[in-house]
């Protein structure tokens, strides 16, 4: 791989809840336009790391976030920087398929503009079509835009979710395990869309399952408890680790 610039960094980012200090002392840096898989036994901190990247922990009481996080050198947590700002440049994409209910799948898409006072009608066309064919959902639902979101596959649902995540133009995906509730092959569409929104987008990936990992990413961070122990190329993570704990885990002896 050639040499990679750098487009999210966590320096000492450390996050407790209450006195359950769950994520320790962690620095790491997101190359721009790749995959990084956030690898890990459960309770590890995984999803923990991934909202801290999005602000998510803003609407926990018990929460407490220190230490830098950096998009494009500035430190999203910032007192000057506002949260919605952040989530609109770094999005997220759940573990379950969340559709808005009560939306068509055209207002799914373009839900994102609500906030920021709406979109011409045409300009809103627009970004359903490029978005839908983006993730691959518009020959599947052009003929039933109207439609309730709630009528699709959850693979379909997925799709569309991602859809509205790129729709306002973020500049990072999150994504927590997002193919956990889906079948094999709605599994396999995601993987595809996700190697190919690498190339527009930085994706940070938090998976249970090893064999995505090693099939999606170009990067892999291994924590353990908290601590990140090993982060570096997919590749040599899975083949050749340093660390004692990655080999004993990815090579399923624990977890
Ligand atoms: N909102 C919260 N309030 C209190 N504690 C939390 C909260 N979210 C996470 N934790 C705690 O933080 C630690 C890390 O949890 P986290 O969900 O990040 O792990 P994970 O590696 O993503 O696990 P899993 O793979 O099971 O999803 C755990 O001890 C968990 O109980």
């Amino acid at each position: 791989m050639d040499a990679m610039q750098t487009k999210v960094t966590l320096e000492n980012l450390n996050v407790h809840f209450g006195s359950n200090h769950a994520v320790k002392d962690v620095s790491l840096d997101f190359p721009e336009n790749s995959v990084t898989a956030i690898i890990g036994p459960s309770g590890c901190g995984k999803s923990t790391v991934l909202r801290s990247l999005n602000r998510m922990h803003d609407l926990v009481p018990s929460a407490r976030v220190t230490g830098r996080i950096m998009l494009d050198n500035a430190d999203i947590y910032d007192r000057s920087v506002d949260p919605v700002a952040v989530r609109r440049r770094i999005g997220m994409v759940f573990q379950k398929p969340n559709p808005f209910p009560a939306m068509s799948i055209h207002d799914n898409v373009v839900a994102g503009y609500k906030l920021t006072g709406g979109l011409k009608r045409s300009d809103a066309d627009d970004i359903v079509e490029s978005c839908l064919k983006r993730v691959a959902l518009w020959d599947e639902v052009k003929d039933r835009l109207k439609t309730s979101a709630m009528d699709l596959s959850g693979g379909q649902q997925q799709r569309l979710c991602i859809a509205r995540t790129i729709a306002v133009q973020p500049e990072v995906i999150l994504m927590d395990e997002p193919c956990s509730a889906l079948d094999p092959i709605a599994t396999l569409k995601i993987e595809e869309l996700i190697e190919e929104l690498k190339e527009q987008y930085t994706v940070i990936i938090v998976t249970h399952n090893m064999q995505q990992a090693a099939r999606v990413s170009d990067s892999t961070a291994f924590f353990y408890m908290g601590e990140l122990i090993e982060f570096g190329l997919t590749k040599k993570i899975f083949t050749t680790p340093e660390k004692r704990q990655t080999e004993d885990y990815i090579t399923g002896r624990f977890g």
